[in-house]
């Protein structure tokens, strides 16, 4: 069976569509798993038929002041004819990811808003579930998940520097990470489902 995994994006400055590739080339390598990044800068037609289609949708926007980017917020507002006509993204996988200047930045206040945003949808959100790296004396910031964060993906890139420089290689692999895992849980849903539609049909 195929998973479709979409990763939609929003990148003021590219660093966040940085950690977006990064992302979708993780849910690529997971067997029978077709990866589509879309980015949000433009509502139209062939992108909501596109999220449509997904098994999965990974959600990304910078933090700009504490939150997601005004565009990506443009974006939210706009599902609300998506959840009005029948909730019509109920029960498919969620995630999200997230980027900015600052180690921290309030980024995790973007990432609570991005999951909010798929549980009003009815969609099944699911974490990064890695261990938190940079965190002991022989830590450092080559490592996996070196910002910590469990809700979803975090990246960090320098303000001074272009989206090729920053975010950096182990950000770029926690984002892989997630890719990955949300394209294999969404396999183990769809087969799920699968198995409790014929349960159904014969009882
Ligand atoms: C309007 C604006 C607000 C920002 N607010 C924050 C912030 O709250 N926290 C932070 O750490 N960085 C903040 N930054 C820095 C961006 O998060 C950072 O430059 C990020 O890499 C931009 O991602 P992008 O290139 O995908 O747009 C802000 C930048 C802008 C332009």
């Amino acid at each position: 069976m195929q998973a479709r995994v979409v990763v939609a994006y929003h990148s003021g400055y590219g660093h966040t569509g940085k950690q977006a590739e990064a992302v979708a080339t993780g849910a690529g390598k997971v067997p029978d798993t077709e990866a589509t990044l879309v980015s949000l800068a433009e509502l139209n037609d062939e992108l909501w038929e596109t999220l449509q289609g997904a098994d999965a949708i990974i959600f990304g926007s910078p933090t700009y002041m504490g939150g997601t980017s005004a565009a990506f917020r443009a974006f939210v507002e706009a599902t609300t004819e998506v959840w009005g006509d029948g909730m019509r993204w109920k029960d498919k996988i969620a995630a999200g990811f997230t980027n900015s200047g600052n180690m921290a930045g309030d980024k995790l206040h973007s990432l609570v808003n991005i999951a909010l945003f798929a549980a009003q949808h009815g969609m099944i959100w699911v974490g990064l579930a890695e261990y938190g790296g940079w965190n002991t004396s022989t830590g450092g910031p080559e490592d996996l998940n070196r910002l910590g964060s469990w809700l979803g993906a975090m990246s960090q890139s320098n303000n001074d520097q272009p989206a090729d420089v920053t975010p950096g290689e182990s950000d770029l692999r926690t984002a892989e990470a997630l890719g990955r895992r949300v394209a294999e849980i969404t396999h183990v849903h769809l087969r799920g489902r699968d198995v409790r539609a014929r349960e159904l049909a014969s009882a």
